[in-house]
């Protein structure tokens, strides 16, 4: 996975291998060297020119080790932050069934905390398993250049060691996944209960809240213990390797050397290189448990971004101006909850529709239907003749516009809030807008125009936060426009202006209103009664009211 982000940038890839190379290779002939230079001195030689070459060799191999680091950190960098844009797309195109199995707050710890910790250790990851993976096998080389008994007793020590630590690794990169599955659901349980603080308190349950919290924080405790124990079993083991390598491969090159198959300074060599593979061992078993945290940060990314979106992308677009939209004999259940059952329902291009009915009777449903967060179970949907299987998601976004109860405005300008960063938009265009939505004297009274960044110099009311959203809509002139009204939030002083803003926004467009006061419906052209799943009633607001018996008439008179 960090490989397809690492490509684009493969000069600096091809860098740092050369790099790593240029360090495993000084390593490498050090001991080489450093054995002539024994055997020229117990000859009775002067060996200037070895002693020169070694400290150049040595000194080149710092740099190359510097330098490589450098490297490979700016790699690791740029590889992360691909990775961390991509999960977040990946996370902004899911739809809804995705952001019900993953809370907010598990998902900043992934997108933001696991590529955070990648960045730190990819660099170290890649440089440890390359550079020793490089010694190894080139000590074993050189070994065996000396003598081919002493380079096969290495090569069967190592080959068992790698075999031991990928045993080792998969053992603890599975436990730190489960502690940082844990870590990030802590992350969601705050985040959730902070956001919710105000009913929290107000409900008194805030005892309750942090008893949930010891319990998550006690698990978390249990997993994070047994990752430390699963790691601590593979530096014991590297380290009593270690030493059984250098003690056996001294010893048989000290036998070699009596039956005259190797000189002294090969004897020196051997051990020397020996003694090279012990510290990149105890290196990597020092760092291994981050070598577990970053591995298993990396299988944390790659199980995210593997979840495959349940509403594959259509590709037809969607005929522009205002939509027809026609929801025929259609079923949907969340899990095995039906929630409707052979619905069906019209609204002709350019009229509003206001749906009303008893709570949880499905009218949000069908706004998500509408919009496409959702597909039908049975049945179809279709806007302005498209069945919402088929639509591109592009001309979808284009052409509806969807205001919810619960409406985001982000810690931004006003005018950023507006536009969502598009650059085409002009300022003229974005005053009007909150003009037309009856936000011109909010905005005149603002401290910096359409640069107040709001939630700091500018609080926003519920009833402000709707007229917002009306106007983002108004900027994108969508030919479908569907609002969750949020009146029982809003304040009654706020009321009119919300009403006449929304009037605004249907003029001309096709409008489906989920209305939860039965005081705003009246200036839709049809009311459409769900209940039980199905239309229970549908007809003008007035008939529907002077209909004896009808749901709507029933429940006006229980408002009165
Ligand atoms: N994401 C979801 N997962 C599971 N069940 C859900 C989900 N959303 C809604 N439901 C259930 O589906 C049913 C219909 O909910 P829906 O929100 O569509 O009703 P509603 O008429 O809009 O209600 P309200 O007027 O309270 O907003 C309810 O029983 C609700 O609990």
């Amino acid at each position: 996975m960090l490989l397809r982000h690492v490509r684009p940038h493969w000069p600096l890839a091809l860098a740092v291998a050369v790099l790593l190379l240029a360090q495993t290779a000084a390593g490498l002939a050090g001991p080489g060297l450093l054995g002539s230079f024994v055997d020229a001195v117990a000859g009775g030689a002067a060996p200037v020119s070895t002693g020169s070459l070694l400290a150049l060799v040595v000194l080149g191999g710092t740099a190359a080790t510097v330098a490589a680091e450098a490297a490979g950190g700016r790699l690791a960098w740029r590889a992360t932050n691909a990775l961390r844009e991509d999960l977040l797309r990946h996370c902004l195109d899911a739809d809804l069934d995705f952001h019900a199995r993953h809370s907010p707050g598990e998902l900043i710890s992934r997108i933001d905390g696991d590529t955070g910790k990648l960045a730190g250790l990819a660099s170290r990851l890649i440089l440890l398993v390359a550079v020793n993976a490089l010694l190894l096998t080139g000590v074993c080389a050189m070994v065996w250049l000396i003598d081919w008994r002493v380079g096969l007793g290495c090569a069967l020590l190592f080959a068992s060691g790698l075999a031991m630590v990928r045993r080792t690794i998969g053992a603890a990169v599975t436990v730190t996944a489960e502690a940082a599955r844990l870590a990030a659901g802590i992350g969601g349980y705050v985040e959730e209960h902070v956001r919710g603080a105000e009913d929290v308190t107000a409900n008194g349950a805030t005892a309750h809240v942090l008893r949930g919290l010891v319990i998550r924080g006690r698990e978390l405790y249990r997993a994070r213990r047994l990752s430390a124990l699963t790691q601590v079993r593979w530096p014991r083991a590297a380290q009593h390797m270690a030493w059984i390598g250098t003690v056996g491969g001294l010893a048989a090159a000290v036998v070699l050397h009596r039956a005259g198959a190797i000189s002294l300074g090969e004897v020196y060599a051997v051990l020397a290189y020996l003694t090279l593979t012990r510290m990149p061992l105890m290196i990597v078993a020092g760092q291994m448990s981050q070598v577990d945290e970053a591995l298993a940060a990396i299988r944390r990314c790659r199980e995210l971004l593997a979840e495959r979106p349940s509403i594959a992308p259509g590709t037809t677009p969607l005929p522009s101006g205002a939509l027809s939209v026609e929801l025929d004999a259609v079923d949907f259940a969340y899990a095995d909850a039906p929630v409707l059952r052979g619905l069906s329902l019209s609204v002709p291009a350019g009229s509003t529709l206001a749906l009303v009915g008893v709570s949880g009777g499905g009218k949000t449903t069908i706004a998500r239907l509408v919009t496409r967060a959702l597909l039908p179970g049975a049945g179809a949907v279709r806007l302005g003749g498209v069945d919402t299987r088929e639509a591109e998601p592009e001309s979808l976004r284009a052409s509806i516009g969807y205001v919810t109860q619960e409406v985001r405005v982000m810690a931004l300008p006003v005018r950023d809030n507006l536009t969502l960063f598009d650059p085409d938009v002009a300022d003229a265009d974005v005053v009007a807008a909150l003009e037309e939505v009856g936000l011109g004297g909010w905005l005149a009274a603002l401290p910096d125009g359409l640069d107040t960044v709001l939630g700091a110099a500018a609080g926003l009311s519920a009833g402000e936060e709707q007229l917002l959203a009306a106007a983002r809509v108004l900027l994108r002139d969508p030919g479908l426009v569907v609002l969750d009204e949020a009146s029982s939030r809003i304040a009654p002083g706020d009321r009119a202006a919300v009403a006449a803003a929304m009037d605004r926004l249907t003029a001309g467009r096709t409008a489906i209103v989920i209305a939860h006061r039965l005081d705003t419906v009246a200036g839709a052209d049809e009311v459409a009664v769900i209940a039980d799943g199905r239309v229970a009633e549908r007809g003008s607001f007035a008939d529907l009211a002077a209909t004896g018996g009808s749901l709507l008439a029933h429940a006006l008179e229980a408002g009165r």
